[in-house]
Parts: structure tokens; sequence; C-alpha cells
């Protein structure tokens, strides 16, 4: 099962140091720091970046997994932890993160 095909769950534990360079394997262009993965987005101007940023909200709630989001003009960021497993890396991390490289990739014009 891909990552795509599954959901996140609420109080996901915390990943195991050792699964998780076989998942970031899967999320080509997000970056791990300190028990977070990020990516930076770009757009071609602000009005898609926030449509970018409104489908990502969507997601979010729809997941119940809500990844900081930092916006600005033609870029947004996107940081993915999980506050429940102590601000560390857990499955939910990965999922939201494979669900908005597939957001990215279906933007109108991409
Ligand atoms: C009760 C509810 O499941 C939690 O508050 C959810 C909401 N969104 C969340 N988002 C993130 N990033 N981490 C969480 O642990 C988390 N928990």
């Amino acid at each position: 099962m891909t990552l795509l095909d599954q959901h996140s769950v609420h109080g996901a534990p915390a990943l195991p140091a050792d699964a998780i360079p076989a998942l970031l394997a899967q999320v080509p262009g997000w970056q791990p720091v300190d028990g977070v993965i990020a990516r930076e987005f770009t757009f071609r101007d602000y009005r898609e970046t926030i449509a970018f940023v409104n489908a990502v909200a969507w997601l979010a709630e729809g997941e119940n997994h809500h990844p900081d989001l930092t916006v600005a003009y033609r870029r947004c960021t996107v940081a993915c932890t999980t506050h429940s497993a102590g601000g560390a890396l857990s499955l939910n991390d990965f999922i939201c993160a494979a669900k908005i490289d597939a957001l990215y990739a279906q933007r109108a014009g991409a």
C-alpha cells in the first residue's frame, strides 16, 4: 500500500529512526530536520500560492493532521511534524507529505 492510499490516524506514534530513510525515499524533495520534514513549493504568482495553501488546509482538515505553512509571494514552505508524538515524525507526516506532493503535481497548468 502506498502512502497515498493511507490516512492519518489519531495519536500515531513516533517512528523508529531506522524506518525514516525508506519513507523519505517516497517523498523526494522533503528534507528532514529535527523531527520535521519540510519542502518548499514554488508558484507562478500569489494567487496560485494561495490556492495551494487553501488546498493544503482542506487536505489537513480531512486528514486531521495539520502542517505548518510559511507563505510568501510565490513560495510556500510546508513543515510536517506530529504534536501528539512529542514533535517527532510519525507515519502521518509522510502520508500528508505524499498527498501534498500530489496536490502540487495536480495544480492547474502544472
Ligand atoms: C485531536 C486531534 O487528533 C489532534 O489534535 C490532531 C490534530 N492535528 C494534528 N496535527 C499535527 N501536525 N500533529 C498532531 O499531532 C495533530 N493532532
